[in-house]
């Protein structure tokens, strides 16, 4: 381990020695850990990210005073749909996505090192159960839809494949994920395809370039964003994996939508189809203010502009129909190849330009008292996953129903959107539709009809509770054999066993 003197003497070359001022009076224990975490810091690394955050923080907040006039929407060619196409067109794209999976060709990969600061928890996202009858977490409804997708695409092909599922931490959330995993047996999944990595850390940083100290002993640090996606794949060897399991398309998504679509054989087959080798669902943005990026051209490349980073006028511009201009929203579900990650990992990264957030960091002041800022105090530098978008030769972007794939979970109950509430009140009424489309009929207390939901208000909790496990149907398939023609009454639990119980 480095010494005291060597530590001090990198800080010194990035300008950062303020960070030490509390080793003399640390105990041995708390004052080796500090200085084992500043001497794995490069120091011009380490000086160019301070730099480069107090810089861009020098800049007046808000979106480039150019970027207006560079935005273009995607050209019409660009863009495919699963709900506004033929049918038989979506069936040729299913059926190929399902080919791929039955080849073993296809992995998942999720971003889940995020804090979970907006919704409010101090333990991974991917742990937090919405409240669902079944009271499964995201993680586990996630893991069984992997399971149901190599199932479909075993049966149709004959085969017994395998969708690996990576899964990209940070120091905040490997080691409680890892845990959850193992307590779960690994929701039975194979432990071997389920494969963890950690995302780097950078400092948070004073607006006038200070790395901040959190503790006495502990330098303030935050995941360097979901593009640190890049160097972690590098890091960890993770395209090799890829590379000896014979995995050519990845599917990467973010950890809160609870309706997503794990390895999505209709998107997977629409990308490879198209030969594209970088693709991004979206879905219409319901509002302009909505805090979805918007996926469109910047100099002519495909790029998403992020919600903090478009200015309420442009996010309100309308075309000839009415319709937003900058209406494709990203939901953070991206299809690249095998070799364009491999691309963007060892050439294109060190390009992506990191995004200032400026944000409450709790530090340590000048006599070593720790405080809880009340405002915003402190610059965190992220790279964004989508920031790739413009290396890519062939780009698509595949718009489907906001109903069927898309409720984030990512404010605390107190919040109007995207809560606990709303999440849990998409799965069930997508759930109550798939139920009433496969023939069921629910009735209530007295014995009378429920109404069907196309009827009733958007925002409102379905007329009877239904909870399908994905054990049982991925996507509102093959419901029929247990549901049709029945009728029940409210709640109706479809897991496995209660499946097997109505087919007798
Ligand atoms: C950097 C990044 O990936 N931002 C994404 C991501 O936003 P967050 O607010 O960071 O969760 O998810 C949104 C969809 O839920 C998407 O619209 C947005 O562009």
């Amino acid at each position: 381990m480095a010494s005291e003197r060597e530590v001090r003497a990198r800080l010194q070359r990035a300008g950062q020695e303020h960070l030490l001022r509390f080793c003399a009076e640390l105990p041995p224990g708390p004052r080796a850990a500090l200085l084992a975490e500043l001497g794995a810091l490069e120091p011009e690394a380490l000086r160019e990210h301070c730099r480069r955050a107090a810089a861009a923080c020098a800049h007046p907040p808000g979106p480039p005073p150019d970027l207006a006039a560079r935005l273009r929407p995607l050209p019409p060619e660009c863009v495919g749909s699963a709900s506004r196409c033929d049918p038989e067109m979506r069936r040729l794209w299913e059926e190929e996505g399902f080919r791929q999976i039955s080849l073993n060709k296809v992995a998942v990969l999720l971003l889940a090192g995020g804090q979970g600061t907006r919704l409010g928890v101090t333990y991974p996202k991917g742990m937090y159960q919405v409240g669902l009858p079944s009271g499964k977490t995201l993680y586990q409804l996630q893991a069984e839809r992997i399971r149901r997708v190599e199932q479909l695409a075993g049966q149709r092909h004959g085969t017994r494949c395998n969708v690996p599922w990576y899964i990209m931490t940070s120091e905040f959330t490997l080691g409680p994920t890892a845990k959850f995993f193992r307590e779960h047996d690994f929701f039975h999944l194979d432990p071997s395809n389920v494969i963890m990595f950690e995302q780097h850390m950078l400092p948070a940083v004073t607006f006038d370039g200070k790395a901040m100290l959190e503790q006495k002993d502990k330098v303030a640090m935050a995941p360097d964003g979901n593009g640190g996606l890049y160097c972690a794949l590098a890091d960890h060897q993770i395209l090799e994996d890829m590379e000896r399991r014979g995995v050519e398309f990845v599917h990467v998504y973010c950890v809160d939508n609870i309706l997503v679509r794990l390895a999505d054989p209709v998107f997977i087959g629409f990308c490879v189809l198209r030969g594209a080798d970088c693709g991004a669902k979206v879905v219409e943005k319901a509002y302009p203010e909505e805090p979805v990026g918007v996926v469109c051209q910047v100099d002519g490349v495909p790029q998403v502009v992020e919600y903090s980073e478009i200015s309420p006028e442009t996010a309100q511009l309308r075309g000839s129909d009415g319709s937003l201009l900058y209406g494709l929203g990203n939901i953070c579900n991206h299809f690249f190849t095998r070799d364009f990650l491999r691309m963007v990992s060892s050439e294109f990264e060190p390009l992506l330009k990191p995004h200032v957030a400026v944000k409450k960091v709790p530090y340590v002041d000048e006599e070593g008292n720790p405080v809880k800022p009340i405002k915003p105090n402190g610059i965190k530098m992220e790279k964004f996953v989508f920031d790739v978008f413009r290396f890519a030769k062939s780009f698509v972007a595949f718009e489907v129903s906001r109903e069927e794939e898309f409720s984030p979970l990512k404010n605390a109950a107190s919040a109007a959107r995207d809560n606990p509430a709303t999440t849990r009140r998409a799965l069930l009424r997508q759930h109550y539709h798939w139920a009433l489309q496969a023939g069921a009929c629910f009735l209530d207390a007295g014995g009378a009809r429920l109404p069907e939901l196309p009827s009733l208000p958007g925002n409102r909790e379905p007329p009877a509770i239904c909870e399908i496990s994905p054990l049982v149907s991925y996507s509102g398939e093959g419901l029929e054999p247990y549901l049709q023609g029945r009728e029940f009454r409210s709640p109706l639990i479809l897991d496995e066993n209660q499946a097997s119980a109505l087919q007798l």
